[in-house]
Parts: C-alpha cells; structure tokens; sequence
C-alpha cells in the first residue's frame, strides 16, 4: 500500500500548562475526506494549524506526504506548506487588493510558475469552481459564495497533497454552504487530494467518508 498523505502520531501540545492535544494520532491516504468534530475548545483548530505547521506541537510526529515538520527549519516548513498543503477559512482570507484571478494565482506565483502556465491553469479552475465570470472582481464586490469559491480555487491551484477546511461554511447560509460543501467534495474527489475538515455541520460531517472526534484532547474515529 502506498504510504499516507498524512500521518499523526502521539501529538501533544499545551498552551502555558494546559494540554490541548494529548497524543492525537491518525492517518489520512489520498482521495480520504474526514471531518473533524468536536465541542468549542476541545482543541480541534490547535491541531489543524499543528498539521499546517502554523504552529509547533510540542512532541510528536506530523508527516506530510513523507515530509517531517518537525525537522523543518522554518524554511522547509514554508516550503512543504507552498508545496503540499491547501487551505480554506472560514473567513475566506482572500487579499483584499487583488482580483479573484490574482488571488487564486497567488500560490502559483510562489511556486515559480511561468506566467503562461498560472494564466491557463487560473482560468480553467476558476471555470470549474464556476466563478469564471467574476476573475475581475475584487474581493469586497464578491458574494459569501463566490469568495469562498475563490477560496477554494486559491487552495488547490498548485494541487496540494493535503486540503485543511476549518469551517468553510461557517461564515455562509445554509443553502450557499450546501453548494460550497458539493464543490469542496467533488474538486477533492477529482484531485485525490486528502481532506480535513474542520467543523459543527452535520451537513459538512455528510460529505465525509471518515469522522474524527477532538474530545479532551484525544481523538476518536466514529
Ligand atoms: N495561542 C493560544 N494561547 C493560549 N491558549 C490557546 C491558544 N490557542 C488556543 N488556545 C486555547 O486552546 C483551547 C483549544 O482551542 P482551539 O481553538 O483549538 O479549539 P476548537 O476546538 O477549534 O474550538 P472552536 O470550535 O470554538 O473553534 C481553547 O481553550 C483555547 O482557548
């Protein structure tokens, strides 16, 4: 069997003495969605910005796509995160300054993409996501929706390994979020990209083949 996109093993971490994670371990292979579900505080964005390496853990083993963050120097972590790993907020976080195509170009540019290349892969995806109309537009002239189709596309243009959502719908109606939740799953499915989500919807729960409980700190798989 090929080796996971992620693999989490024995993860700890405590903020000024108070343990967060307390040895979360589990596995995700490419094409897996989990949700990731728990009570407000049980430490569920903790671990999220632990796998995206917006944060240290303080023990344990976070490996992405046979990457180890901890033996990173911050370089290499910048590195794996342009490299491996999407992600999409609940507040979308799109640069307010530039137009949805060019924000959706973002990763490409950091990648060192040719121009010619982020052009076609920029306006073929923002096609998919179905905001192929918008790619002018600023951030502030977009709909809830559209930005976090923007979103979405910024997040798997240079074709992560590892997709993290926290909350992607939290910020959107219901019906908006159904339809964003459909795109997120099926750009996920065609990618084979791993997901995880994030989340306090059922409806996004659904969507997953996999569901993991943050609960003091551990971690359990329904
Ligand atoms: N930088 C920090 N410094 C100190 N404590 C923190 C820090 N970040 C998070 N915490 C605390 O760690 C605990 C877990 O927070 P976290 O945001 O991971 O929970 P969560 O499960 O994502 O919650 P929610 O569902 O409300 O977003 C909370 O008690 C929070 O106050």
């Amino acid at each position: 069997m090929s080796s996971p996109i992620l693999e989490v093993t024995c993860l700890t971490k405590a903020y000024a003495d108070r343990p967060i994670l307390r040895g979360v371990s589990f596995k995700l292979a490419a094409g897996e969605r989990a949700a990731l579900l728990g009570p407000s505080g049980s430490g569920k964005t903790t671990l999220l910005n632990c796998i995206g390496g917006v944060d240290r853990a303080d023990t344990g083993v976070v490996s992405i796509a046979d990457e180890k963050l901890h033996a990173l120097d911050a370089d290499g972590l910048a590195r794996v995160r342009r490299t491996h790993i999407g992600t999409v907020f609940q507040f979308f976080h799109l640069l307010p300054t530039l137009t949805a195509a060019e924000n959706v170009e973002l990763p490409l540019q950091l990648l060192g993409i040719t121009a010619a290349e982020r052009e076609k892969r920029v306006r073929a995806l923002l096609e998919r996501v179905g905001v192929s109309h918008r790619a002018s537009a600023l951030p502030s002239e977009l709909s809830g929706g559209e930005m976090q189709r923007v979103a979405i596309a910024r997040a798997i243009i240079h074709r992560p390994a590892l997709l993290l959502a926290d909350e992607p719908t939290g910020n959107l109606d219901s019906h908006t979020g159904e339809q964003v939740l459909d795109l997120l799953a099926e750009v996920v499915q065609e990618s084979q990209a791993a997901l995880l989500m994030v989340t306090h919807s059922d409806e996004a729960a659904k969507r997953c083949q996999r569901i993991l409980r943050m609960k003091d700190g551990e971690l359990t798989e329904a």
